[in-house]
């Protein structure tokens, strides 16, 4: 190896003005060879260049050639992007997330500057376009994080819509209401009309079904409507709590018990809600060990903070909910039979969506509405095929995944529209073979005689269901009007809901 002084000395530019040019050249090089395409907008906001490897995304966008890109407006060639964002605040954003009908994708912005400073252009960099591969904690919690956004902005709206004298709970209120609880078969007619009783009570309510049924939405509705609606909402995921700190986050710790961050003291869960409800999500997985404290602080209704020998008395109204069962761990011993007996008061079924296939094309069309809320883009549309395909789903995991498939589809799709196949690679995707399409009741249409050759009887059960569905939704769950609507009378009504298959 020749010794380093006798290596050709490469041509450094000494002065400022070379390095700075250097400089630049080299980061461009740089950004443009490891990036997945690069773009420049001018003053204005419209496309100026694009390099070759950013040229591919451009079917996705639902542009046929580079003439389509280069002298349009930002906005018009790529949904939801902030580009113009930094031409206003001429901050760079060094990196964000972008989603659009073209996928998802990791984004640098970089505000471009004239000699005196001021902001003449941007350069848009796109550096991951498979980030749900490579980046897929990050997405989630980016998803997760979009998703709270878009509630609280819901939740915002509707406030304002109804105008509500101010609740004095601050940020812990009900993201949801009964209406937010999509579904008019008579098992999810059913759970609302037992959910929407117990919120007329105090006693504790135990919601049960599978994972991704509604359990917390439902808990939320029964919040707002209950008597407690002005006071905090307050949710515990036993499930996503280590065992070791649960007890502080339900009792709280006195000031002095620790050292360190939590020196001063800090409320538990049951403090956090007094005057309000206390939401115990997946109370199956409550650990041994902290199921007595919590019994007697539900039959006392007072909390012993860690590291106190001091009482603090709260006025908590307790749902739990929990997708495993309970009555079968009380049968192991891993639940106390006298905690369950406690929780068991109100228990509530939420059916899984498989029990109420014919809700799917209300609850596609909400989701779809949501998710347009969300992309700032016109809600997908499903082509047909594709909501019989949905339709014959086991759905295990109820609406949250029916929720996911969706949202992965039209993620994809270079259209607006979400045909059959889409769905059925999405749901591949995520190890699910697809089973057999099938006919939503909703979706049904007559197309012969044969549906009228069955037993009277069904038929005219089926058509009131039907009908009294319809009433129900038309007036958002309002029994009296929906009885009145229908000519008969409101125990009537009642009957039918409580006894649909008679
Ligand atoms: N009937 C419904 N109408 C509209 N959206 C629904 C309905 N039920 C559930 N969802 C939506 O499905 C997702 C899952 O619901 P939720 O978290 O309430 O389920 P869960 O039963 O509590 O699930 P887990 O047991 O996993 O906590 C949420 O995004 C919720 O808004």
């Amino acid at each position: 190896m020749p010794p380093i002084a006798s290596l050709p000395t490469a041509k450094l530019p000494l002065d400022a003005e070379g390095i700075h040019a250097l400089a630049a050249r080299s980061m461009f090089e740089l950004f443009s060879s490891i990036s997945e395409g690069m773009f420049l907008i001018d003053r204005s906001g419209r496309i100026v260049w694009v390099n070759d490897s950013y040229q591919r995304f451009l079917p996705a966008l639902g542009l046929g050639s580079v003439q389509d890109f280069v002298g349009h407006m930002v906005e018009e060639a790529i949904p939801g992007t902030q580009m113009r964002r930094v031409l206003e605040t001429g901050q760079p954003e060094l990196i964000d997330l972008l989603t659009n009908r073209a996928g998802t994708f990791v984004v640098s912005r970089i505000p471009l500057r004239d000699e005196a400073g001021s902001v003449i252009g941007a350069i848009g960099i796109v550096f991951f376009d498979h980030p749900e591969t490579t980046l897929r904690p990050l997405i989630s919690k980016f998803a997760q994080m979009q998703r709270d956004l878009d509630d609280a902005r819901r939740e915002l709206a509707a406030q304002r819509n109804r105008s509500l004298a101010a609740p004095a709970t601050g940020e812990r209120r009900a993201k949801y209401t009964f209406a937010s609880f999509i579904g008019s078969s008579p098992a999810a007619a059913e759970v609302k009309r037992q959910a929407r009783r117990a919120a007329q009570s105090s006693s504790p309510v135990l919601l049960l079904g599978e994972t991704g049924t509604g359990k917390e939405l439902l808990a939320h509705a029964i919040h707002a409507a209950s008597s407690r609606a002005g006071g905090p909402f307050v949710s515990v995921n036993i499930a996503a709590i280590p065992d070791t700190l649960l007890e502080a986050e339900f009792f709280g710790v006195a000031p002095g018990a620790y050292t360190g961050a939590d020196r001063r003291g800090r409320d538990g869960k049951f403090k956090l809600a007094d005057g309000g409800t206390l939401f115990l999500d997946e109370i199956g997985d409550m650990p041994a060990s902290l199921q007595a404290k919590l019994l007697r602080a539900l039959q006392e209704g007072e909390a012993e903070p860690l590291g106190s020998n001091r009482l603090v008395p709260f006025d908590v109204r307790v749902l739990a909910a929990t997708s495993r069962d309970l009555a079968a761990l009380v049968r192991e011993g891993r639940f106390r039979e006298d905690l369950f007996y406690r929780l068991h008061v109100l228990p509530i079924r939420v059916p899984p969506l498989r029990e109420r296939r014919s809700d799917i094309p209300a609850l596609v069309e909400a989701l779809c509405e949501d998710l347009a809320l969300r992309g700032g883009d016109a809600p997908p549309e499903l082509l047909p095929g594709a909501l019989a395909l949905l339709a014959g789903q086991p759905w295990r995991g109820n609406i949250r995944e029916l929720r996911n498939v969706l949202e992965q589809a039209a993620m994809r799709s270079d259209s607006q529209s979400l045909d059959a196949e889409q769905l059925a690679r999405v749901l591949r995707e995520a190890g699910v073979e697809p089973a057999a399409p099938l006919e939503p009741l909703e979706a049904r249409t007559d197309t012969g005689d044969e549906q009228w050759l069955r037993p009277l009887a069904v038929q005219v059960a089926e058509l009131e269901r039907r009908a009294i569905a319809t009433a129900l939704r038309t007036h958002g769950g309002n029994k009296l009007a929906s009885a009145r609507t229908l000519g008969i009378s409101r125990a009537k009504l009642y009957e039918r809901l409580e006894n649909p298959d008679r």
